[in-house]
């Protein structure tokens, strides 16, 4: 007699690029790609393989970093932090938008109304996000408690506001990445009815 076997979440490769002229050069210690891993690993459910990239504000050096990321190892989703500013050395989102097929204005547009809830600067921050192929990127902020509150939102305002990453699993259904499943405490992923699959073990 053979077992029924329990559908297994599928696995997602996410691209991790932490973008700043002084961790790259040790001056201070990284700490993007540890806040990135560390709320990511809390909020999905799916098995993660990470691939992490410590770089230079430097536009030749992002947009290399993304295009391998995203046509050699086959990522699904990559996040970039750092270099969204208006400072000369920030150009992540000229070099995100170099290497794009399309823009997805929404993410951006949506993390500085979240941004403005915590600094009036968030008006400075000019992240965006685009598809690559079958790949979602996206520019988070440099600073590193930026990444959680972007993500996140503010789930308990009356009304909540809902971070970027809701969106992010029905965006990478559409493009034909894996399907992504959340940890609702932490992020509330929306999808129409439709595109619900049953949860994993259910009848
Ligand atoms: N990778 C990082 N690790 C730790 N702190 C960071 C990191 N990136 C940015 N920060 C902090 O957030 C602030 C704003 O980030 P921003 O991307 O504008 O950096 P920056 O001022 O251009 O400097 P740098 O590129 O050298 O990090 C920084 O001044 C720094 O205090
Ligand atoms: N949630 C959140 N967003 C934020 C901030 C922050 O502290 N929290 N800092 C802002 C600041 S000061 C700037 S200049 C812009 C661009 O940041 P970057 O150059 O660090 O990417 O992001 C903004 N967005």
């Amino acid at each position: 007699m053979t077992e029924p076997v329990a559908p297994m979440l599928d696995a997602v490769r996410i691209g991790l690029v932490s973008i700043s002229d002084r961790a790259s050069a040790g001056v201070y210690e990284d700490k993007g790609l540890p806040s990135l891993r560390d709320w990511l690993s809390r909020a999905v459910r799916n098995p993660i393989a990470f691939e992490e990239r410590l770089i230079a504000d430097d536009a030749p050096t992002i947009s290399a970093t993304l295009r391998a990321l995203v046509d050699d190892a086959r990522c699904d989703l990559v996040l970039t932090t750092g270099g969204t500013g208006p400072a000369p050395r920030d150009v992540t989102p000229e070099a995100t938008l170099a290497i794009a097929d399309r823009e997805m204005p929404g993410f951006g547009e949506q993390m500085r109304q979240i941004s403005l809830r915590f600094v009036p600067t968030a008006i400075l921050s000019r992240q965006v996000g685009v598809i690559r192929g079958r790949a979602l990127i996206l520019n988070l902020p440099g600073q590193p408690k930026a990444i959680a509150e972007t993500l996140q939102g503010l789930p308990d305002m009356t009304p909540p506001v809902p971070g970027i990453f809701a969106a992010v699993p029905y965006c990478i259904d559409l493009i034909g990445g894996p399907y992504i499943e959340t940890d609702p405490a932490l992020c509330k992923a929306f999808r129409p009815k439709s595109a619900q699959r049953a949860a994993p073990g259910a009848a």
